[in-house]
Protein backbone atom coordinates (compact mmCIF):
# COMPACT_ATOMS: atom_id res chain seq x y z
CA UNK A 1 0.00 0.00 0.00
CA UNK A 2 1.19 3.55 -0.92
CA UNK A 3 1.51 6.46 1.83
CA UNK A 4 1.68 9.43 -0.37
CA UNK A 5 -1.22 10.78 -2.07
CA UNK A 6 -1.55 10.49 -5.85
CA UNK A 7 -2.05 14.12 -8.23
CA UNK A 8 -5.50 12.99 -10.23
CA UNK A 9 -5.87 13.76 -13.91
CA UNK A 10 -9.07 14.17 -15.55
CA UNK A 11 -10.06 14.08 -18.54
CA UNK A 12 -13.76 14.32 -20.46
CA UNK A 13 -15.05 14.83 -23.62
CA UNK A 14 -17.41 13.47 -26.25
CA UNK A 15 -16.27 10.06 -28.36
CA UNK A 16 -13.41 11.06 -30.48
CA UNK A 17 -12.14 14.33 -29.36
CA UNK A 18 -8.69 13.03 -28.40
CA UNK A 19 -9.08 11.83 -24.55
CA UNK A 20 -7.18 9.01 -25.43
CA UNK A 21 -4.69 10.56 -27.73
CA UNK A 22 -3.95 13.90 -24.93
CA UNK A 23 -4.13 10.92 -21.91
CA UNK A 24 -1.39 8.76 -23.86
CA UNK A 25 1.09 11.70 -24.37
CA UNK A 26 0.84 12.79 -20.84
CA UNK A 27 1.50 9.40 -19.34
CA UNK A 28 4.78 9.14 -21.24
CA UNK A 29 5.89 12.73 -20.13
CA UNK A 30 5.31 12.14 -16.43
CA UNK A 31 6.87 8.63 -16.78
CA UNK A 32 4.21 5.85 -18.18
CA UNK A 33 5.87 3.66 -14.41
CA UNK A 34 5.27 6.26 -12.20
CA UNK A 35 1.19 6.70 -14.09
CA UNK A 36 -1.66 4.64 -13.62
CA UNK A 37 -4.00 4.67 -16.86
CA UNK A 38 -7.82 4.53 -16.70
CA UNK A 39 -10.30 4.78 -19.56
CA UNK A 40 -14.07 4.72 -18.10
CA UNK A 41 -15.30 2.86 -21.43
CA UNK A 42 -13.77 0.30 -19.15
CA UNK A 43 -16.90 0.36 -17.55
CA UNK A 44 -19.63 -0.07 -19.77
CA UNK A 45 -22.50 -2.28 -18.69
CA UNK A 46 -22.82 -3.87 -21.87
CA UNK A 47 -21.25 -5.14 -25.17
CA UNK A 48 -22.02 -3.78 -28.24
CA UNK A 49 -24.44 -6.38 -29.26
CA UNK A 50 -26.27 -5.94 -26.08
CA UNK A 51 -26.24 -2.26 -26.59
CA UNK A 52 -27.51 -2.59 -30.28
CA UNK A 53 -30.66 -5.46 -29.25
CA UNK A 54 -31.78 -3.21 -26.30
CA UNK A 55 -31.47 0.34 -28.51
CA UNK A 56 -29.13 1.75 -26.17
CA UNK A 57 -26.41 3.98 -26.17
CA UNK A 58 -22.58 4.26 -24.24
CA UNK A 59 -22.74 7.78 -23.80
CA UNK A 60 -25.88 7.79 -21.54
CA UNK A 61 -24.73 7.43 -17.68
CA UNK A 62 -27.10 4.14 -16.82
CA UNK A 63 -25.45 2.33 -19.31
CA UNK A 64 -21.43 2.85 -17.30
CA UNK A 65 -20.80 1.52 -13.59
CA UNK A 66 -20.06 5.46 -12.93
CA UNK A 67 -20.30 4.35 -8.95
CA UNK A 68 -18.10 1.38 -9.61
CA UNK A 69 -15.44 3.61 -11.13
CA UNK A 70 -15.76 6.22 -7.87
CA UNK A 71 -14.67 3.56 -5.43
CA UNK A 72 -12.19 2.44 -8.13
CA UNK A 73 -10.65 5.88 -8.27
CA UNK A 74 -10.79 6.49 -4.34
CA UNK A 75 -9.03 2.90 -3.25
CA UNK A 76 -6.31 3.95 -6.01
CA UNK A 77 -6.42 7.07 -4.14
CA UNK A 78 -5.75 5.27 -0.84
CA UNK A 79 -2.94 3.78 -2.03
CA UNK A 80 -4.77 0.14 -2.66
CA UNK A 81 -4.72 -1.67 -5.97
CA UNK A 82 -8.24 -2.13 -7.98
CA UNK A 83 -9.67 -5.41 -10.13
CA UNK A 84 -10.56 -3.63 -13.38
CA UNK A 85 -13.01 -4.50 -15.95
CA UNK A 86 -11.72 -4.23 -19.51
CA UNK A 87 -13.70 -2.91 -22.29
CA UNK A 88 -12.34 -4.43 -26.06
CA UNK A 89 -13.26 -2.32 -28.53
CA UNK A 90 -11.86 -4.49 -31.20
CA UNK A 91 -14.60 -6.76 -30.56
CA UNK A 92 -17.17 -4.57 -28.97
CA UNK A 93 -17.02 -7.21 -25.14
CA UNK A 94 -15.48 -7.66 -22.42
CA UNK A 95 -12.10 -8.84 -21.66
CA UNK A 96 -10.56 -10.63 -18.93
CA UNK A 97 -10.49 -8.11 -15.30
CA UNK A 98 -6.84 -6.35 -15.06
CA UNK A 99 -4.62 -5.92 -11.68
CA UNK A 100 -4.14 -2.44 -11.62
CA UNK A 101 -2.17 -1.22 -8.91
CA UNK A 102 -1.63 3.07 -7.62
CA UNK A 103 1.19 5.14 -8.40
CA UNK A 104 2.20 8.59 -8.48
CA UNK A 105 0.24 10.18 -11.23
CA UNK A 106 -3.60 8.69 -11.82
CA UNK A 107 -5.27 9.61 -15.50
CA UNK A 108 -8.60 9.08 -15.45
CA UNK A 109 -10.42 9.78 -19.15
CA UNK A 110 -13.73 9.02 -20.47
CA UNK A 111 -16.89 10.43 -21.87
CA UNK A 112 -18.79 10.76 -18.39
CA UNK A 113 -15.43 11.84 -16.08
CA UNK A 114 -17.37 14.54 -14.59
CA UNK A 115 -20.72 13.53 -14.40
CA UNK A 116 -20.82 12.60 -10.96
CA UNK A 117 -19.95 15.00 -8.21
CA UNK A 118 -17.87 12.47 -6.28
CA UNK A 119 -15.44 11.43 -8.92
CA UNK A 120 -14.92 15.45 -10.27
CA UNK A 121 -14.28 15.63 -6.88
CA UNK A 122 -11.60 13.36 -6.51
CA UNK A 123 -9.63 14.78 -9.57
CA UNK A 124 -6.83 17.66 -8.79
CA UNK A 125 -7.07 18.80 -12.26
CA UNK A 126 -9.62 18.43 -14.73
CA UNK A 127 -9.60 18.76 -18.83
CA UNK A 128 -12.20 18.98 -20.98
CA UNK A 129 -11.55 18.51 -25.10
CA UNK A 130 -13.40 20.36 -26.79
CA UNK A 131 -12.49 20.68 -30.72
CA UNK A 132 -14.54 21.97 -33.39
CA UNK A 133 -17.76 19.86 -33.99
CA UNK A 134 -15.96 19.07 -37.82
CA UNK A 135 -12.82 18.00 -36.65
CA UNK A 136 -14.32 15.85 -33.52
CA UNK A 137 -16.82 14.26 -36.46
CA UNK A 138 -13.84 13.61 -39.03
CA UNK A 139 -11.62 12.04 -36.25
CA UNK A 140 -14.60 9.90 -34.92
CA UNK A 141 -15.49 8.47 -38.60
CA UNK A 142 -11.66 7.93 -39.19
CA UNK A 143 -10.82 5.96 -36.14
CA UNK A 144 -14.24 3.75 -36.09
CA UNK A 145 -13.62 2.94 -39.17
CA UNK A 146 -9.64 1.96 -38.94
CA UNK A 147 -9.71 0.61 -35.29
CA UNK A 148 -12.80 -0.58 -34.46
CA UNK A 149 -14.63 -2.16 -36.98
CA UNK A 150 -17.43 -0.01 -38.04
CA UNK A 151 -18.69 1.23 -41.89
CA UNK A 152 -18.60 4.78 -42.82
CA UNK A 153 -22.26 5.08 -42.79
CA UNK A 154 -22.34 3.16 -39.62
CA UNK A 155 -20.23 5.31 -37.91
CA UNK A 156 -21.81 8.94 -39.40
CA UNK A 157 -24.93 7.22 -38.19
CA UNK A 158 -24.10 6.85 -34.60
CA UNK A 159 -22.66 10.29 -34.48
CA UNK A 160 -26.56 11.23 -35.97
CA UNK A 161 -28.09 9.25 -33.32
CA UNK A 162 -26.36 9.91 -30.10
CA UNK A 163 -25.80 14.10 -30.60
CA UNK A 164 -29.19 14.37 -28.24
CA UNK A 165 -27.28 12.61 -25.12
CA UNK A 166 -24.12 14.52 -25.99
CA UNK A 167 -26.05 17.69 -25.51
CA UNK A 168 -27.55 16.39 -22.52
CA UNK A 169 -24.64 14.70 -20.52
CA UNK A 170 -21.31 15.15 -22.57
CA UNK A 171 -21.63 19.00 -23.61
CA UNK A 172 -22.70 20.02 -19.74
CA UNK A 173 -19.30 18.60 -18.32
CA UNK A 174 -17.33 21.22 -19.78
CA UNK A 175 -18.69 23.85 -16.77
CA UNK A 176 -16.94 21.71 -14.68
CA UNK A 177 -13.53 21.64 -16.53
CA UNK A 178 -10.54 23.53 -14.79
CA UNK A 179 -8.66 23.44 -18.61
CA UNK A 180 -10.73 23.57 -21.93
CA UNK A 181 -8.69 22.57 -24.70
CA UNK A 182 -9.81 23.41 -28.01
CA UNK A 183 -8.30 22.52 -31.34
CA UNK A 184 -8.87 24.53 -34.35
CA UNK A 185 -7.95 25.25 -37.85
CA UNK A 186 -6.11 28.14 -38.75
CA UNK A 187 -7.89 30.47 -40.76
CA UNK A 188 -5.58 30.23 -43.75
CA UNK A 189 -6.36 26.36 -43.75
CA UNK A 190 -9.85 26.08 -42.79
CA UNK A 191 -10.05 22.56 -44.36
CA UNK A 192 -7.10 21.40 -41.99
CA UNK A 193 -7.76 18.44 -39.05
CA UNK A 194 -4.60 17.20 -38.24
CA UNK A 195 -0.83 18.22 -37.73
CA UNK A 196 -1.09 22.28 -38.55
CA UNK A 197 -3.67 22.78 -36.42
CA UNK A 198 -3.95 25.24 -33.70
CA UNK A 199 -4.72 24.64 -30.40
CA UNK A 200 -5.88 27.07 -27.37
CA UNK A 201 -6.14 25.76 -23.52
CA UNK A 202 -8.60 27.98 -21.88
CA UNK A 203 -7.19 28.09 -17.99
CA UNK A 204 -9.90 29.02 -15.51
CA UNK A 205 -9.32 30.09 -12.29
CA UNK A 206 -10.25 27.25 -10.44
CA UNK A 207 -6.57 25.98 -9.56
CA UNK A 208 -3.33 27.27 -9.47
CA UNK A 209 -1.23 27.10 -12.57
CA UNK A 210 2.55 27.41 -12.90
CA UNK A 211 3.97 29.78 -14.86
CA UNK A 212 3.70 29.25 -18.40
CA UNK A 213 5.17 32.40 -19.37
CA UNK A 214 9.00 31.35 -18.44
CA UNK A 215 8.32 29.19 -21.94
CA UNK A 216 7.21 31.71 -24.42
CA UNK A 217 10.28 32.86 -26.07
CA UNK A 218 10.48 36.91 -24.76
CA UNK A 219 13.01 37.53 -28.00
CA UNK A 220 10.17 36.49 -30.56
CA UNK A 221 7.73 38.85 -32.17
CA UNK A 222 3.81 37.34 -30.59
CA UNK A 223 3.25 35.91 -33.76
CA UNK A 224 6.46 34.29 -34.35
CA UNK A 225 6.06 32.78 -31.42
CA UNK A 226 4.70 29.20 -30.86
CA UNK A 227 3.06 29.81 -27.06
CA UNK A 228 1.66 33.26 -26.48
CA UNK A 229 -1.14 34.69 -23.53
CA UNK A 230 -4.53 36.72 -23.84
CA UNK A 231 -6.98 37.70 -21.43
CA UNK A 232 -10.51 36.39 -22.34
CA UNK A 233 -13.67 35.50 -21.04
CA UNK A 234 -15.49 32.10 -20.84
CA UNK A 235 -19.07 31.78 -20.01
CA UNK A 236 -18.77 35.43 -18.01
CA UNK A 237 -16.06 34.05 -16.05
CA UNK A 238 -12.34 35.90 -17.02
CA UNK A 239 -9.76 33.08 -17.94
CA UNK A 240 -5.79 33.14 -19.35
CA UNK A 241 -6.07 31.93 -22.78
CA UNK A 242 -2.80 30.03 -24.17
CA UNK A 243 -2.14 30.07 -27.80
CA UNK A 244 -0.14 27.30 -29.25
CA UNK A 245 -0.06 27.83 -33.14
CA UNK A 246 -0.37 25.17 -35.51
CA UNK A 247 2.80 26.59 -37.75
CA UNK A 248 5.34 25.47 -35.14
CA UNK A 249 8.53 24.45 -36.56
CA UNK A 250 10.35 21.21 -35.00
CA UNK A 251 13.47 23.34 -33.89
CA UNK A 252 10.85 25.36 -32.11
CA UNK A 253 9.35 22.37 -30.51
CA UNK A 254 12.20 21.05 -29.35
CA UNK A 255 13.39 24.29 -27.74
CA UNK A 256 10.56 24.99 -26.12
CA UNK A 257 10.33 20.74 -24.88
CA UNK A 258 13.61 20.79 -23.79
CA UNK A 259 13.07 23.92 -21.31
CA UNK A 260 9.52 22.33 -19.95
CA UNK A 261 11.30 19.12 -19.53
CA UNK A 262 14.55 20.18 -17.71
CA UNK A 263 12.10 20.72 -14.59
CA UNK A 264 10.49 17.09 -15.19
CA UNK A 265 14.17 15.91 -15.29
CA UNK A 266 13.66 13.87 -12.24
CA UNK A 267 10.87 12.03 -13.66
CA UNK A 268 11.85 12.65 -16.41
CA UNK A 269 10.28 10.81 -20.05
CA UNK A 270 12.62 7.79 -21.35
CA UNK A 271 11.17 8.60 -24.76
CA UNK A 272 9.45 10.88 -26.12
CA UNK A 273 8.07 8.78 -28.99
CA UNK A 274 4.60 9.07 -28.14
CA UNK A 275 4.27 12.58 -27.61
CA UNK A 276 1.88 14.54 -30.12
CA UNK A 277 1.16 11.06 -31.73
CA UNK A 278 -2.21 10.59 -32.86
CA UNK A 279 -3.42 8.07 -36.28
CA UNK A 280 -4.80 9.29 -39.24
CA UNK A 281 -6.81 6.34 -40.19
CA UNK A 282 -3.77 3.45 -39.61
CA UNK A 283 -1.24 6.19 -40.19
CA UNK A 284 1.07 7.41 -37.48
CA UNK A 285 1.60 10.84 -37.40
CA UNK A 286 3.00 13.91 -35.08
CA UNK A 287 1.37 17.05 -34.63
CA UNK A 288 3.40 19.83 -32.42
CA UNK A 289 0.67 21.49 -31.28
CA UNK A 290 -0.63 18.34 -29.25
CA UNK A 291 3.13 17.39 -28.48
CA UNK A 292 2.76 21.22 -26.72
CA UNK A 293 -0.37 20.64 -24.70
CA UNK A 294 0.70 17.29 -23.25
CA UNK A 295 4.35 18.83 -22.36
CA UNK A 296 2.72 21.83 -20.33
CA UNK A 297 -0.37 19.76 -18.65
CA UNK A 298 2.46 16.85 -17.97
CA UNK A 299 4.32 20.05 -16.16
CA UNK A 300 1.40 21.35 -14.50
CA UNK A 301 0.77 17.41 -13.26
CA UNK A 302 4.49 17.45 -11.94
CA UNK A 303 4.72 21.04 -10.36
CA UNK A 304 1.14 20.33 -8.19
CA UNK A 305 3.11 16.96 -6.97
CA UNK A 306 6.40 18.49 -5.51
CA UNK A 307 4.29 21.05 -4.29
CA UNK A 308 1.86 19.20 -2.40
N1 LIG B 1 -4.98 16.67 -31.74
C1 LIG B 1 -5.28 15.78 -32.68
N2 LIG B 1 -4.97 16.02 -33.96
C2 LIG B 1 -5.29 15.12 -34.93
N3 LIG B 1 -5.92 13.94 -34.70
C3 LIG B 1 -6.23 13.65 -33.43
C4 LIG B 1 -5.93 14.54 -32.36
N4 LIG B 1 -6.38 13.99 -31.20
C5 LIG B 1 -6.92 12.80 -31.55
N5 LIG B 1 -6.83 12.59 -32.87
C6 LIG B 1 -7.30 11.40 -33.59
O1 LIG B 1 -8.72 11.33 -33.42
C7 LIG B 1 -9.14 10.00 -33.20
C8 LIG B 1 -9.92 9.95 -31.89
O2 LIG B 1 -9.02 10.20 -30.84
P1 LIG B 1 -9.12 9.44 -29.45
O3 LIG B 1 -9.29 7.98 -29.65
O4 LIG B 1 -7.99 9.90 -28.62
O5 LIG B 1 -10.49 10.06 -28.93
P2 LIG B 1 -11.31 9.72 -27.62
O6 LIG B 1 -11.86 11.00 -27.13
O7 LIG B 1 -10.47 8.93 -26.67
O8 LIG B 1 -12.47 8.83 -28.22
P3 LIG B 1 -13.47 7.77 -27.53
O9 LIG B 1 -14.08 8.40 -26.33
O10 LIG B 1 -14.50 7.53 -28.59
O11 LIG B 1 -12.67 6.54 -27.20
C9 LIG B 1 -7.90 9.14 -33.19
O12 LIG B 1 -7.76 8.52 -34.44
C10 LIG B 1 -6.76 10.13 -32.95
O13 LIG B 1 -5.57 9.68 -33.52
O1 LIG C 1 -18.26 6.40 -27.53
C1 LIG C 1 -17.49 5.50 -27.31
C2 LIG C 1 -16.29 5.81 -26.50
O2 LIG C 1 -15.17 5.23 -27.06
C3 LIG C 1 -17.73 4.12 -27.80
O3 LIG C 1 -18.70 4.10 -28.79
C4 LIG C 1 -18.17 3.23 -26.65
O4 LIG C 1 -17.07 3.09 -25.76
C5 LIG C 1 -18.57 1.86 -27.12
O5 LIG C 1 -17.52 1.28 -27.85
P1 LIG C 1 -17.76 0.52 -29.23
O6 LIG C 1 -18.45 1.53 -30.14
O7 LIG C 1 -16.36 0.15 -29.68
O8 LIG C 1 -18.61 -0.65 -28.91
Amino acid sequence: MRRTKPIILGIAGDSGSGKTTLARGIRQILGNEIVTGICIDDYHKYSREERKEQNLSALHPDCNYLDILQSHIAELRRGKAILKPVYDHSKGDFSRFKYVEPADFIVVEGLLAFHIKKLREMFDVKIYLDPEDFLRETWKIQRDTSERGYSEREAKNTLHRRAELSTRYIRPQREHADIVLNFYPPPELPGETGSRLNARLILRPTIRYPDFSQFIDQDQEADENCLSFTLGRDSGTPVDLLHIQGNISQDTLEYTSRLILEHLSEAGPTSLENIGRYLEGKTPRKSYPLALAQLLVGFCLHKLKINR
